[in-house]
């Protein structure tokens, strides 16, 4: 049996250009992982058969599961006989903005590399990982990178300075094709990117605290209040910058103080059931 970690990300800045002639949208986006990881099993099935097992009730588990698909396209494109059970250990919420799901479809392109011997660079499982969803190729790199197009092309970047972030999640679930519908694009206040990556560069925490921002934050907020007090809760509690990841709903806050961690984790604990205090890792793939 074989290990992977499917670590969550989220976006420091994310940014819509406009939208494609295939109905995607063309994005400019800095993801970075954290230390909050779903675990993958991977055991080799001699009946040529995928099988996926899932710790979380509300996961599919059958082809509609993001890994399950990451196995089918790889046994089908390099002819394998053999088939694999998958066992996910969800840790990471679902239906985030986290990337839970393309983060357990690139764990199981790396960890199926392996298994089945293909010898495939991180590269190329990150080209295969696309045809899954627009995330699944950061997630096969991992670390803190740039994306762009509809989020496949990647950058590397180094990683953001060390801090606490604070992670929460109302109980809502947000469809990340609904909040992109709803997108209104003119209308949208870009956020600095050149910015964000000088921050990065120079290792420049408050600057990467002012130059967050997401186009999408408004969107998910104006359909969901819950996320509007949910940021300023964050913010009253002492985060010093807060915002929303990916299409939502969590929200997440940098923090530097170590003990104002635990008034703000404690704080949002009350009226909030998923709440993590993570780290940015700045942890990336790479195959030998
Ligand atoms: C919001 C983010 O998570 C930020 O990292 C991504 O942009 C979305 O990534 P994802 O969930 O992997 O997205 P996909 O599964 O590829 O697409 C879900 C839906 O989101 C919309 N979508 C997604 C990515 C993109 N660049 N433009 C889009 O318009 C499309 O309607 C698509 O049908
Ligand atoms: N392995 C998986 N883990 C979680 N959800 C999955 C998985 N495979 C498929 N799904 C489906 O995908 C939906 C979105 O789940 P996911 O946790 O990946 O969302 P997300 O964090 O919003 O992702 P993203 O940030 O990439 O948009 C779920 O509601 C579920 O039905």
């Amino acid at each position: 049996m074989l290990y992977e970690k499917a670590p969550a990300k989220i976006n420091l800045t994310l940014d819509v250009l406009h939208k494609r002639d295939d109905g995607f949208h063309e994005v400019e986006m800095i993801m970075t992982t954290v230390d909050l990881a779903d675990q993958v099993w991977l055991r080799p099935a001699h009946d040529g058969l995928i099988t996926i097992k899932v710790s979380e009730q509300f996961v599919p588990n059958d082809r509609k599961n993001l890994a399950y698909q990451a196995a089918d396209l790889l046994r089908r494109q390099f002819k394998i006989r053999e088939g694999v059970e998958i066992t996910l250990n969800k840790k990471i919420p679902v239906a985030a903005g986290l990337a839970g799901g393309s983060s357990d479809a690139a764990a199981t392109l790396r960890g199926l590399n392996r298994l089945w011997n293909l010898r495939l660079s991180v590269d190329e499982l990150a080209d295969i990982g696309a045809k899954i969803g627009s995330d699944v190729s950061f997630c096969v790199h991992g670390g803190t990178a740039l994306a762009k197009g509809r989020g496949e092309k990647i950058q590397h970047l180094p990683a953001p300075p060390n801090c606490w972030v604070i992670l929460a999640k109302p109980a809502i679930s947000v469809s990340t094709a609904d909040i992109y519908k709803n997108l209104d694009l003119s209308s949208i206040k870009h956020p600095d990117t050149a910015g964000m990556l000088d921050a990065l560069n120079s290792g420049d925490y408050n600057k990467m605290c002012s130059t967050l921002g997401n186009v999408l934050e408004p969107v998910t907020m104006n359909l969901h209040p819950q996320v509007v007090i949910l940021k300023k809760k964050m913010e009253q509690f002492g985060a010093d910058a807060v915002l929303m990841s990916g299409s939502g709903p969590t929200v997440f806050g940098f923090v530097r103080q170590e003990a104002r961690v635990s008034r703000i984790y404690n704080g949002l604990k009350g009226f909030c059931k998923e709440v993590h205090a993570v780290r940015m890792t700045g942890e990336r793939f790479i195959l030998d």
